[in-house]
């Protein structure tokens, strides 16, 4: 054989071979090497947690205890955490209050320590970020206050946020629409019976959405309802997505789904913008989050700001992601709760019936009298948070309490866990008792539902005026009491939802 042919045919040889061995060597030290060292980190500070497997790290526990916790439903009780966060509680149960766990070669700390959780959502020198959401998302939030991890953009939508969001005692009649508009469809669904049984979680669902609509769009409400139908749709396929492993790249693939998302996407950036146009034509001094978004603003060294049409259109898109789900769960659990506890029911009705004489509908000043309805919707909060765990990611080396933790780790703040910590709540904690809540607050970080810190909900105000609005309007017309049909079963989706439901019966108060 020639000698330049056994070259060639060595060159064949070693070239894919030595990339083979270098693609290799890179997997076993990103795969299996960082994490042991990192493991060892955590471990000679005490924080232990279950074994790293290569390429999965621990998602596959997580995926088949959630699969076998959600299999079966449980007992009507508060006591959640074994059916809502499996792998954390079975886990917590194992390795203590804050445990290191891997996403792939990712690694992520658990943390239920409410003083570390208060350090790490306050922190502002930038050594902690907001995670950055799953790329599948971005057709859902585009570039949003939810999406942005933080840095100057974010500040400045933040502030037009804020601006904004002052009007919501504003929004009370609108409010009162929208639920009026529900008890109607209820008094139909009656059909004049004494007792009649509702799927209450999909009714509020819907008020919730038709809130949004009119709050976003002001008159416009009823092409917002449309926009919001499709963004609904969008977020249906996008939490497929967030169920199947993530491929880079995929998403820009012209697959089924795909094309769908593209679609739907377009259309509600379409109808956004087409509204914006109408709202700049207006002459009336419009209070929907759209108008006040598209207004200017003057900062602290009173500079004129204000959000480019995009940003506009990305946060209408995000208001109705974070607002619609999050608000019509707590609503749905609050409905669930004083169902099960009469007692609190009956207090709220006292309440409501002193307050609102007359079949008069709720007012700013009304709602502040509400103080039993308050105690509820505080509990109902702890029990059942909306969004159970906040995540965030250090961007650098970082002291956390007693612990060093490593840049590039994400931190997982449970709420849930704390909320019902025994060291805070006392042993009852799992019970529903409203009265816990005439205590001032023991630690800024023992009841956390809306988040802490700069991140916190932008639209916590809103959400509370339409829970109150939306209780006290129901519990004044109508008593309730769960369904024998109903079955226990709080399931995390993104949110803390109620798997197949919750059907309540419902009695007519008399007027
Ligand atoms: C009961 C109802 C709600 C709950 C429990 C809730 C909970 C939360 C929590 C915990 C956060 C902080 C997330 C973090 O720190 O990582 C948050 C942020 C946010 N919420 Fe809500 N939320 C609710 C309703 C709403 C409503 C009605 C809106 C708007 C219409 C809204 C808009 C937002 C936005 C835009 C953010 C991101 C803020 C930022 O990053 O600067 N939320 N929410």
């Amino acid at each position: 054989m020639k000698s330049s042919t056994l070259q060639r045919q060595v060159m064949h040889f070693f070239i894919p071979l030595g990339f083979a061995v270098f693609i290799l060597a890179k997997l076993i030290h990103s795969h299996i090497w960082v994490p042991r060292k990192i493991q060892l980190h955590f471990r000679k500070q005490g924080i232990e947690g279950p074994e790293h497997r290569p390429i999965v790290g621990n998602s596959l526990d997580i995926r088949d205890l959630s699969a076998r916790a959600l299999s079966k439903p449980m007992l009507l009780s508060h006591d959640i955490l074994s059916r809502v966060v499996p792998f954390y509680h079975t886990t917590s149960a194992l390795y203590g209050k804050n445990f290191l766990f891997w996403f792939g070669n990712k690694p992520r700390l658990a943390v239920y320590d409410k003083d570390i959780i208060k350090d790490a959502l306050l922190n502002t020198n930038g050594a902690i970020e907001r995670t950055k959401v799953n790329p599948s998302a971005k057709v859902l939030l585009g570039d949003g206050l939810i999406a942005l991890a933080g840095g100057e953009k974010w500040a400045l939508h933040r502030r037009m946020a804020n601006q904004a969001f002052k009007s919501n005692w504003g929004w009370i009649p609108e409010i009162v629409a929208s639920t009026d508009q529900m008890l109607e469809k209820w008094e139909t669904e009656r059909g004049g019976k004494e007792e009649f049984e509702l799927e209450v979680s999909k009714e509020v669902h819907l008020l919730t959405a038709d809130i949004l609509s009119r709050t976003a769009f002001g008159s416009s409400f009823e092409e917002g309802k449309q926009i919001f139908e499709n963004q609904e749709k969008l977020m249906a396929l996008t939490s497929l997505a967030f169920r199947s492993i993530y491929i880079p790249g995929f998403r820009f693939l012209p697959t089924r789904k795909n094309l769908e998302r593209w679609r739907l996407e377009k259309k509600v950036h379409e109808s956004i913008r087409r509204l914006m146009e109408m709202n700049g034509k207006r002459e009336e001094n419009s209070r929907n989050l759209l108008s006040l978004m598209m207004s200017t603003y003057k900062n602290q060294d009173g500079k004129e700001e204000r959000l480019r049409p995009d940003e506009v259109i990305d946060e209408c898109k995000t208001f109705y992601v974070a607002g619609k789900e999050t608000s019509g769960n707590f609503m749905s659990w609050a409905l669930l709760c004083l169902a099960m506890h009469p007692e609190w029911q009956i207090k709220a009705r006292e309440e409501v019936t002193r307050v609102l004489k007359n079949n008069k509908a709720p007012t700013a000043e009304d709602l502040n009298e509400l103080k039993t309805i308050m105690l509820i919707t505080n509990e109902t909060l702890r029990l059942y948070p909306p969004i159970v765990m906040l995540t965030r990611e250090t961007t650098r080396d970082i002291r956390l309490g007693k612990i060093d933790v490593l840049a590039g780790t994400e931190l997982f703040l449970s709420q849930i866990a704390v909320h019902r910590d025994p060291e805070i709540w006392g042993s009852d904690a799992n019970d529903f008792n409203p009265s816990r809540f005439n205590e001032p607050k023991k630690h800024l970080a023992s009841s956390f539902p809306f988040g802490l810190g700069p991140r916190f909900c932008v639209g916590q105000s809103l959400a509370l005026v339409e829970a109150k609005v939306g209780l006290a309007m129901i519990i004044k017309n109508y008593s309730f009491e769960v369904s024998p049909t109903y079955v226990h079963a709080p399931m995390h989706l993104m949110t803390l939802r109620p798997q197949y439901g919750v059907q309540l019966r419902f009695r007519k108060i008399p007027s």
